[in-house]
């Protein structure tokens, strides 16, 4: 994240940080949402077929054993069935893990609210991103949890011609401006937006920023809306 901010501890619960095998080391590549037991949802671009993964949950710094992190191992990987990664701009990042047993849920671990089916956020309406991405382009990665406010940006503005135009879809949220942005290593994580009920709900998946700059004028972050998703979350879901 570009311009965001530590997080309190453990605040946001259900992020975690998904980390891939390299010889006989883990190391983060993604971030991840909690919303089931067993269910861990993050970005198809996170999966490259053959790698190995673990989940770590309750993790706040990278660097710090904290006591309150626990780590999963992965029984089964769904990436949605129409993502491609040759082609991005057609949406549908997205993949869905089982943990091979839920964690304990507790003040560091918990799950986040699925939005309701269709449901559309307006211009402004407030969300944080959260991620342990670069903090700059080709920057360093942040040791805490970072968070960062990032305004929706209503989809009539999102494909204006000079901002992402047709490259961003209906099946998207844009959110952000030119000085906050999420960075290579927040995507797959949340877009956490406060509902009505003061509850927070997972809105977006973090996709993808500028490829020249993570946060470039006119190039707000795309999230995966989720809410044009639902359906296949709970197929996948119940699907045993
Ligand atoms: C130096 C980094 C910031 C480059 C930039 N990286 C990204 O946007 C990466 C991964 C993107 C998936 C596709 N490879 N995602 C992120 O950085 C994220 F913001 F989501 F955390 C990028 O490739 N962006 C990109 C790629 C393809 C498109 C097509 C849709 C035109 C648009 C942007």
């Amino acid at each position: 994240i570009v311009n965001g901010e530590d997080a309190r501890p453990h605040s946001w619960p259900w992020q975690i940080s998904l980390q891939v095998k390299h010889g006989s080391r883990y190391h983060h590549t993604c971030g991840g949402t909690l919303i089931g037991p067993r269910w861990v949802l993050t970005a198809g671009h996170c999966i490259w077929p053959g790698d190995v993964y673990r989940v770590v949950l309750g993790e706040h710094d990278m660097i710090q054993q904290e006591g309150t992190e626990q780590i999963r191992d992965i029984l089964r990987i769904v990436v949605h069935p129409n993502w491609d990664i040759d082609h991005v701009a057609d949406g549908n990042d997205l993949a869905l893990l089982k943990l091979d047993k839920s964690p304990i849920m507790n003040d560091s671990v918990g799950v986040a609210c699925l939005p309701q089916a269709g449901e559309i956020l307006s211009h402004g309406a407030p969300c944080y991103i959260t991620g342990w991405g670069n903090l700059y382009t080709h920057g360093p990665m942040p040791d805490k949890l970072q968070q960062a406010l990032l305004p929706v940006v209503e989809h009539s503005v999102c494909s204006r011609s000079d901002w992402w135009g047709i490259t961003v879809k209906s099946t998207m949220i844009c959110a952000g401006g030119d000085v906050v942005s999420g960075c290579n290593g927040d995507s797959g994580g949340p877009l956490n937006c406060l509902g009505q009920d003061g509850r927070w709900y997972i809105q977006g998946v973090t996709s993808f920023v500028s490829s020249r700059v993570c946060n470039e004028v006119k190039k707000p972050t795309v999230f995966t809306r989720i809410s044009a998703f639902t359906e296949w979350l709970i197929m996948s879901y119940n699907n045993p």
